[in-house]
């Protein structure tokens, strides 16, 4: 599996094709409304001519020429009306478009949230999915339907003029490819400049989100002065780049009006001396290509505006590309493992706690489960995972983990426990071999089934704004009645808390709301996975910082739950190591051995050297 971020080269292909074909039809539509645009203009320059001719060279009466006026009005109102339909057109293959790039972040994003979670900032994120989706909009509503006028209006208005008067013809045949080779030359800065810029603009949401939200963590180890310059430095980084398009853009408008302008100058140039000088032409056919040659380079020109804008749409489209690249490599497995974690979110929780892809939301909250339901022969076979090239990747090979048992993960810090349970959880896809549940490969494994037997206790369980009674019925799926909430709290040893709080269970916590100890935290998850009564408990061990008391009731909720569990802990205390019907020791990335403590005390000199290393700790 690879998570580390593709080149740009790599996105060449894809996405603007493959969103473009769903809207084939509206493409045509936009063709056959131009070529009819292309013929209105004509007519009315035609008609336009004719009136001219007829009320000022022939002196025609007014009444004779109703049926002219009545004409060139209609064909005016079709003009006005067609190019409204291309516009409407654009805009809805925009609409629909936005969706879909949305659509597509977010499922993404959702298909394996413990990775996304972890990967860039939020607010980059973020930024991505509106900003950048936004600015792809002008590819869609203006550069799509321009490009097509573009193509067709003034190869009509070419051959027009070409008929009435050859010269004029050839003067605008080799003026106008003046216009996409100024615009392929800046185009190419532009779309280079829009990436910049959206990389900019990524980077400096991210940073603000960041800082707001770490704010007190920041102010805490003094480094708020710091942070502050950081997004001052990257709001100016963010002002240079847009500052930089701004210019490409009016540098773009001065060249193209000034292409335009001398269009129109050399063929009026040469209009006048073929009608006043040598008078080989008449009025009529003078003043026609007068009229359309304006409408030819007027053309022209907005496609040199639909270019610049459709290049910075690009540099967003590709920026978006490369994240749905991102995150989507190997990172969208079926079933179980890796999507599950979204699918869990979409039927167990709250907004917040979807939003947030926390594991325990993920795993840990969903209700259902039918108490009772026997823990399942867990295997692992071959199971091996990396984060990305050249990143830490994880060996556990094949072993077997029986139902009821309790399993304790040990090993030192970045020995990767916690990846291994999220492997065994079905938050991380295997990049090799296979985790079975009672005998069935996890990620073929109903992801809605899998969670409902689940209950993962993270070190920093999520908590949402809202009272705890909320937060421990969080996710059911079923009714849950304020007796069976009070006693899961009971049996998670929340009702000292409880009592104590002023509004008692009613008493709103979490985000906005009172704050809660990371051991308070734990035991109400604890809460939750008493009404769930799962037959697997992944739990992570709190490393520091609980008292004895919190301790002893942790372990004793965690013992009442595991009559009928597995229990898989990532174990960090002596006591719970030991404790454990089989350890698993883990050493950068391998799982060096499992068995019993006293086994793996004879058998493997670096476990041996682990637990010495803690009872010197415990003892000293
Ligand atoms: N998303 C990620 N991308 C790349 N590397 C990662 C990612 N998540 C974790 N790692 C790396 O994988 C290694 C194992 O991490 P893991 O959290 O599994 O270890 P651990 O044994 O649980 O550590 P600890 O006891 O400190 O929590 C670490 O080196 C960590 O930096």
């Amino acid at each position: 599996m690879k998570t580390s971020k593709p080149r740009r080269g790599r996105a060449k292909s894809g996405l603007l094709p493959e969103l473009m074909a769903a809207h084939r039809k509206r493409t045509l539509l936009i063709r056959l409304v131009s070529l009819v645009l292309g013929a209105a203009t004509i007519g009315q320059a035609v008609l336009l001519a004719e009136a001219v001719q007829r009320v000022f060279v022939e002196k025609a009466a007014p009444a004779a020429l109703l049926f002219t006026f009545a004409a060139l009005l209609v064909v005016m109102a079709v003009r006005t009306l067609l190019a409204h339909a291309n516009g409407q057109i654009g805009l809805r293959i925009a609409a629909d478009a936005k969706k879909e790039l949305r659509a597509r972040l977010l499922r993404t994003l959702a298909a394996n949230p413990l990775l996304a979670a972890r990967q860039g900032q939020t607010g980059g994120k973020v930024s991505l999915a509106l900003d950048a989706v936004d600015e792809a909009d002008g590819y869609f509503s203006q550069y799509t339907p321009k490009m097509i006028e573009a193509s067709i209006i003034p190869l009509l208005i070419l051959i027009a003029v070409f008929v009435v008067h050859v010269p004029s013809g050839l003067i605008l045949l080799f003026t106008a490819p003046f216009i996409p080779l100024f615009m392929a030359l800046i185009g190419i800065q532009t779309k280079h400049k829009s990436e910049e810029k959206f990389e900019q603009l990524a980077a400096f949401s991210g940073t603000f989100l960041d800082s707001l939200q770490g704010l007190v963590t920041l102010k805490l180890f003094g480094r708020a002065k710091r942070q502050q310059q950081e997004i001052e430095r990257s709001s100016l980084s963010y002002r240079d780049a847009t500052m930089d398009i701004l210019r490409v853009a009016f540098t773009n408008t001065f060249a193209l009006e000034t292409i335009v302008m001398l269009g129109i100058g050399i063929v009026a140039l040469e209009l006048a001396l073929q009608l006043v000088v040598f008078q080989t032409m008449q009025f009529h056919a003078a003043f026609l290509v007068l009229l359309l040659v304006p409408e030819f380079y007027n053309l022209l020109k907005n496609m040199g505006t639909a270019f610049h804008g459709g290049r910075t749409s690009l540099g967003a489209i590709r920026n978006i590309e490369v994240a749905l690249a991102a995150n989507g490599t190997g990172a969208a497995p079926t079933g179980a493992g890796g999507g599950s974690g979204a699918a869990a979110l979409d039927t167990s929780m709250p907004g917040a706690a979807k939003i947030n892809g926390d594991a325990d939301a993920a795993a840990g909250t969903s209700h259902g489960q039918q108490p009772g339901a026997l823990p399942p022969l867990i295997e692992l076979r071959g199971l091996s995972f990396d984060y990305g090239q050249d990143a830490f990747s994880l060996h556990a090979g094949s072993l077997e983990i029986e139902p009821g048992m309790q399993i304790a993960i040990a090993g030192k810090s970045g020995s990767g426990k916690t990846t291994l349970l999220h492997l065994i959880a079905g938050l991380l896809p295997p990049s090799s071999g296979e985790v079975r549940i009672a005998g069935r490969e996890l990620t073929r494994i109903n992801e809605d089934d899998w969670f409902r037997r689940v209950s993962y206790i993270t070190q920093h369980p999520y908590i949402f704004a809202g009272t705890v009674a909320d937060n421990i019925a969080i996710g059911a799926d079923r009714d849950v009645s304020r007796e069976e909430i009070v006693q899961a709290g009971e049996a998670a040893g929340l009702s000292a808390l409880a009592a104590e709080l002023e509004h008692g269970y009613d008493t709103v916590v979490g985000d906005g709301g009172r704050g809660l100890s990371g051991g308070e935290k734990q035991r109400l998850a604890l809460a939750r996975a008493f009404l769930k009564r799962p037959s697997v408990l992944l739990f992570d061990e709190p490393t520091v910082g609980l008292d004895l008391h919190t301790e002893r009731v942790l372990m004793r909720a965690i013992a009442e739950l595991s009559r009928q569990a597995t229990v898989i802990t990532i174990a960090h205390r002596l006591h719970t190591i030991r404790q454990a019907d089989r350890i698993l020791f883990m050493e950068q990335g391998r799982l060096m051995g499992s068995g019993s403590h006293d086994e793996l005390l004879h058998t493997l000199p670096a476990y041996a050297q682990m637990i010495d290393i803690q009872r010197k700790g415990v003892t000293a």
